[in-house]
């Protein structure tokens, strides 16, 4: 099966459009964040959010860390995906599903180390797909994504193997690397933010580089 392509990131209604045309399945909107290149406000999120196309995923990707604060979030937003990037301290993702039905839930792990195997099996219990991603919540000034930076993709490559939810790889993909991945890993999707951009704008060359090395 073709793997599915979620640019993240996405920064405006043009970068939006510019990812769809490209053949991207879900896009990533990036909300406040502690450190990284891709957070944009609010109202632009939900702006944003509007113009995208069925059957396109709208993902808002949102640092909180309790149901409360990220079922507020999402209905500030109104994006049909919650992409989780931290740890959801009350684990009441039942919560977040009774108030939201309609939406799909994503969950972030960072792959660190066997421990992260773990975690992804028992989180993947509750939401309807993974994340795999390279950032690292336990530093001072918290990374939560936009890393450019990849993981250690064997640890990666078990997750796919015995998780029964689909699962997204990211971190430092780019299309030199990306057929390696998909041949270690082999996961449902690939997420990526860095390496289809130029000074910070999505790169219509990078990211049709990008979609030729997956699609061929
Ligand atoms: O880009 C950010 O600033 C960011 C910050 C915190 C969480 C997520 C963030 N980006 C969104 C993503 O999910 C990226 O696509 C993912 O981390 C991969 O990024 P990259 O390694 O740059 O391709």
């Amino acid at each position: 099966m073709k793997p599915r392509i979620k640019i993240c990131c996405i920064s405006s209604i043009q970068e939006a459009k510019t990812a769809v045309e490209h053949g991207a399945s879900a896009l990533g909107l990036v909300a406040k964040m502690p450190s990284g290149p891709g957070p944009i406000a609010d109202d632009l999120i939900r702006d944003i959010a509007q113009t995208v196309p069925p059957p396109v995923a709208t993902f808002l990707l949102t640092s909180e860390t309790t149901a409360d604060a990220i079922i507020a979030h999402q209905r500030q937003v109104l994006t049909n995906t919650i992409q989780i990037v931290d740890e959801l301290t009350d684990r009441e993702y039942r919560k977040i599903r009774e108030a939201l039905p309609a939406i799909k839930l994503v969950q972030v792990i960072h792959v660190i180390d066997e421990r992260s195997v773990d975690e992804a099996l028992e989180l993947s219990e509750q939401v309807d797909a993974l994340l795999l991603d390279s950032g690292n919540p336990k530093l001072a000034v918290k990374e939560l994504g936009g890393t450019g930076r990849v993981h250690n993709w064997k640890l990666s490559r078990q997750i796919v193997h015995q998780a029964s939810i689909p699962v997204f790889l990211a971190g430092g993909l780019n299309a030199g690397n990306v057929k390696e991945a998909l041949d270690q890993v082999n996961p449902f999707g690939l997420d990526l933010c860095s390496s289809v951009r130029t000074d910070g704008q999505l790169d219509p060359v990078k990211l049709e580089a990008f979609f030729r090395a997956v699609w061929g």
